[in-house]
């Protein structure tokens, strides 16, 4: 087992800044050694605050040089497969933030090439950033769903807000692709199975989304097993980051993400934007600020014991699958199947939908 993991993040916008905070403060066994971004004096003067901490405007310079054991990759969705791609041919583990990549076809290049890589090494090196595998409060609900003492689960009701979104082009189409992929990912977390379709309907939008942006949406998922699944997905709701998750079972129901889980105060507008005897997370960096922590530790443990830990490519791949359907259904308001290779006609068994350890 190596002692220190020498890690590069690429991308160090608001995601990226965040992970660079925690790999130089409070990840153990773990060396932040650069950061890459095309806007260069971004990625200098984050690394001027850190001792030892390198820059570059050259994400694949960082991502193949010798003093990067392992990659972070927090660049925007669309370059994630040029990037991961890299980390495979150089034999590097990829922490790659959601979503995996924006298509399934691209999506499914990497599953490919991880499986390559794991036919010949013995391990595959791609983990998804699918944090909330690893809050928690979500880890506890698949545990009690797992356990099955309730029985079997048949509906998952999720709620997802955002106060606002920083991206000025953040369209109807990434409410699906950036923002529902989390309900995705937890669908089949929770259920232990895929997302066989999937319809996204379209209410009259808030008057404070951007023109012509669909904002919220509600979104249905059908489980393979016949579970249903309903999401809100609101990016514009004013409050705060509200996530809440509800699964009905045969013989109980379980709700994380409320206020008497203990956790954090939600918000109802009869006492104050944003108050409900208590404060609302202001955004995911808060929310999920103790799942962000334990991925990024489990990851770099993982690289040291020469593992694999968390969502996988399939997992990335699966998820991006429904999305690219729900691209469809958003765009017809009609349900679209979801269109999954068969995970046997690759070189490997797939290893979807596993707890984290
Ligand atoms: N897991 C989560 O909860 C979560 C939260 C926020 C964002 N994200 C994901 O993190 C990623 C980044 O999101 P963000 O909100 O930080 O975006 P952002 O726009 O704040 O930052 C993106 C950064 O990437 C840089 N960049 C652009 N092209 C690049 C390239 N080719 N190589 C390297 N860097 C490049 C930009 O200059 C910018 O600094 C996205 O995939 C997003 O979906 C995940
Ligand atoms: O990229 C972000 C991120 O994934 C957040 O967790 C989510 O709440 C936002 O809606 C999305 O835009």
């Amino acid at each position: 087992m190596s002692a220190v993991v020498r890690v590069g993040v690429v991308g160090v916008g608001i995601m990226g800044a965040d992970h660079v905070e925690r790999l130089a403060g409070r990840i153990a066994h773990a060396e932040l050694v650069a950061v890459a971004d095309p806007d260069e004096v971004r990625a200098k003067e984050l690394a001027s605050h850190h001792d030892g901490v390198r820059s570059t405007g050259d994400a694949l310079e960082l991502i193949t040089s010798d003093d990067v054991d392992a990659v972070v990759l927090a660049s925007p969705g669309f370059v994630h497969e040029e990037q991961v791609l890299a980390c495979l041919a150089a034999g590097k583990p990829v922490l790659c933030e959601k979503p995996l990549t924006m298509d399934s076809e691209s999506s499914l290049r990497i599953v490919r090439a991880d499986r390559e890589v794991e036919a010949a090494t013995g391990r595959p090196l791609v983990q998804v950033g699918f944090m909330r595998r690893f809050d928690p409060e979500y880890a506890r609900l698949r545990s009690v769903l797992a356990g099955g003492s309730l029985g079997r689960t048949l509906l998952l009701h999720n709620v997802h807000r955002n106060a606002s979104v920083p991206n000025p082009d953040f369209r109807s189409e990434m409410i699906v692709r950036d923002s529902l992929v989390h309900e995705v990912d937890v669908a089949r977390f929770l259920f232990g199975e895929e997302v066989v379709s999937v319809q996204v309907l379209s209410p009259a939008p808030t008057s404070l989304a951007a023109a012509g942006v669909i904002d919220p949406q509600v979104a249905l998922f059908t489980m393979a097993g016949g579970g249903i699944v309903t999401n809100e997905v609101f990016v514009n709701s004013q409050v705060g980051y509200e996530v809440r998750c509800e699964a009905v079972a045969e013989r109980g129901s379980v709700v994380i993400g409320r206020p008497s889980s203990g956790a954090y105060s939600t918000a109802l507008a009869m006492d104050g934007v944003g108050q409900w005897g208590g404060t609302v997370p202001a955004d995911y960096r808060e929310r999920f600020a103790t799942a962000y922590d334990l991925e990024v530790q489990a990851w770099v443990d993982s690289v040291r014991a020469g593992t694999s830990v968390g969502p996988t490519a399939w997992d990335g791949y699966a998820a991006t699958a429904v999305s690219t359907a729900g691209m469809a259904s958003l765009a017809s308001g009609e349900r679209v199947p979801v269109d999954l290779v068969d995970p046997l006609t690759l070189s490997q068994n797939a290893s979807s939908t596993k707890e984290p350890s």
